[in-house]
């Protein structure tokens, strides 16, 4: 990658009239600009001011030819390279833009840039069919903003979006035309010129003035040269001629009033000149990151890497010999992988040791990991099953009388016939053996705290009361509140509620307890090991 610096060339159209304010010196690639204070209107000043550019070159009389090889030849030579290029004219409405990137195309000699890159890089690809270069062009117009495909049906011509991705700017949509020959490429080219927006412009009356921004780009594909090496390398040319600009730009003269616009027009295009001048100063500070773009062969891609891998794999055959690891297989196999498993799954249901499991090289590292992921994902899933089950759709006060399952067995208070209505006492061996998927016995282990804790918190949600139950619901919720056997029960199932969860508090100890000794059993073993081993 390099970094290069933008060049700029100055190209005077050739007038009969100089201006005396612009001194020109070919050999320094200099302009000299007097800028004289009197000539823009205003209180007169007694001084003139002088103004210095440096060009990388400037053309005056020369042929359309000499400027190509000045200016433009390197850029397509650099593209058949493999780099970017792009080519643009820049200046006042009749300053020989166009002239310069399209010029006169009826004899090649007064042919531009355009034209002559075209038949530079079919020169090429012809003289080198081993290169087997393949050529595409597009072209494009932004007008008002708008962009134009020139090469598309008219129809089509609004189907353009842009892409801006890592400072660069991809037109989706754009037409590309796969060119074999140079007569083709020019054909499209010419026929997009007759798609350009013009119009005549008092500046520049001779020719039609060019309204728009015009982008005409040409992609090339190539081998890199040796086929041993079948890289290619996918270049564009970017040749861009834009719209003039210009005080006066867009506005509809009349004849009587063009003779007034160009005396008073004098002094503003003298200034338009310098502002030029200045944006070319600017473009001429600016950097590029020059790289070559490879397009690589997908199969040639392939094939380099396997052989990589294999030269890697016998390198490290190689070192596992030398350090006596020739046990060590790097690639699973089924058996491998099954053994594996039964390791994972002894650690995380046998509480067997985190050493039992090999861990000799990545492969059996990332199995080991895809194992884990796999028993997290089974276990996800089951409590997401567990989680289902336990969301019951009855009514907040039902719901409450129905989490006590344990509470009857404890105390022999009365049983929900599940229909959401509270029937009185029932004896314990009538009770079904589960409400809605939950089981009825609470069994004291963390798991059944744990799924009574979840419980217990789904049961304070708010749940849709279903319309046939509201009547009983309400009758059951009178019952409870204004009759006195109703309010006993509520009493006595409140005080026998709060029993429940002091003795689930005291479970959650116990379980809690259980695992520190069962932890503190584990590291006596391990110690004991270690003495062994030691001893
Ligand atoms: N170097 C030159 N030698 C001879 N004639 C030139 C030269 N440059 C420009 N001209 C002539 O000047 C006229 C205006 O040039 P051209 O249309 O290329 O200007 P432009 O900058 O493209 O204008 P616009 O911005 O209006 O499109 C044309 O008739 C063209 O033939």
């Amino acid at each position: 990658m390099g970094r290069f610096r933008i060049k700029v060339y100055l190209r005077l159209r050739p007038s009969d009239k100089p201006s005396p304010f612009i001194h020109i010196q070919p050999t320094s690639s200099t302009v000299q600009i007097d800028d004289d204070k009197h000539a823009g209107g205003g209180p007169p000043k007694n001084y003139t001011e002088r103004r210095l550019f440096r060009f990388d070159g400037i053309i005056q009389s020369s042929s359309q030819e000499a400027v190509f090889d000045e200016c433009a030849k390197g850029v397509v030579e650099d593209v058949l390279t493999g780099y970017h290029g792009t080519i643009f004219a820049y200046g006042q409405v009749g300053s020989g833009k166009t002239f310069t990137m399209t010029g006169e195309t009826k004899t090649f000699i007064y042919c531009g840039l355009i034209p002559r890159c075209i038949h530079r890089i079919f020169e090429e690809k012809e003289s080198k069919p081993a290169a087997e270069i393949k050529v595409h062009v597009s072209y494009l117009e932004i007008h008002n903003e708008v962009i134009y495909d020139l090469l598309a049906k008219r129809e089509a011509a609004s189907q353009i979006t842009t892409l801006e991705e890592d400072g660069t700017v991809e037109f989706r949509g754009l037409t590309r035309v796969l060119c074999t020959t140079e007569e083709q490429a020019l054909k499209l080219f010419f026929e997009g010129e007759r798609h350009k927006a013009v119009a005549v412009h008092p500046l520049n009356q001779v020719q039609v003035s060019s309204r728009s921004h015009c982008m005409f780009t040409l992609y090339v594909e190539r081998h890199a040269g040796m086929a041993s090496i079948p890289e290619k390398t996918a270049a564009k040319l970017n040749l861009v001629d834009l719209a003039g600009f210009g005080q006066s730009k867009g506005i509809e003269f009349s004849e009587q009033s063009k003779k007034e616009i160009v005396n008073i027009n004098k002094s503003l295009i003298f200034l338009e000149q310098i502002s030029s001048f200045r944006f070319a100063q600017f473009v001429q500070e600016l950097n590029t990151n020059a790289i070559i773009n490879k397009l690589l062969d997908p199969t040639y891609t392939r094939r380099k890497y396997e052989r990589q891998i294999s030269d890697l794999k016998q390198e490290l055959a190689l070192k596992d010999a030398l350090n006596g690891r020739t046990d060590i297989a790097y690639d699973l196999t089924d058996e491998m992988k099954s053994e594996l498993r039964a390791r994972v799954n002894d650690f995380l249901l046998q509480d067997a040791e985190v050493e039992t499991i090999p861990v000799d090289n990545l492969k059996q590292v990332r199995e080991i990991f895809k194992l884990f992921r796999e028993a997290q994902m089974t276990m996800l899933a089951k409590l997401e099953v567990l989680q289902k089950e336990l969301r019951v759709t009855v009514d907040v006060p039902m719901m409450k009388e129905s989490i006590t399952p344990t509470l009857e067995e404890e105390v022999g208070v009365g049983e929900l016939d599940n229909q959401g209505f509270h029937v009185g006492v029932a004896p314990v061996n009538a009770r079904p053996d589960s409400i809605d998927g939950i089981p009825s016995k609470m069994n004291v282990n963390i798991d059944d705290v744990l799924a009574s804790t979840l419980f217990d918190q789904q049961m304070e949600a708010p749940k849709k009361v279903a319309p046939n139950r509201e009547k009983k619901n309400k009758a059951f919720i009178y019952f409870k509140h204004h009759t006195s056997e109703g309010n006993e029960y509520e009493n006595f199932l409140k005080e026998t509620r709060f029993v429940l969860r002091l003795k689930r508090k005291l479970a959650q100890e116990l379980c809690n307890h259980i695992n520190e000794v069962k932890f503190d059993i584990a590291n006596l073993n391990r110690l004991q090991v270690t003495y062994c081993r030691k001893t």
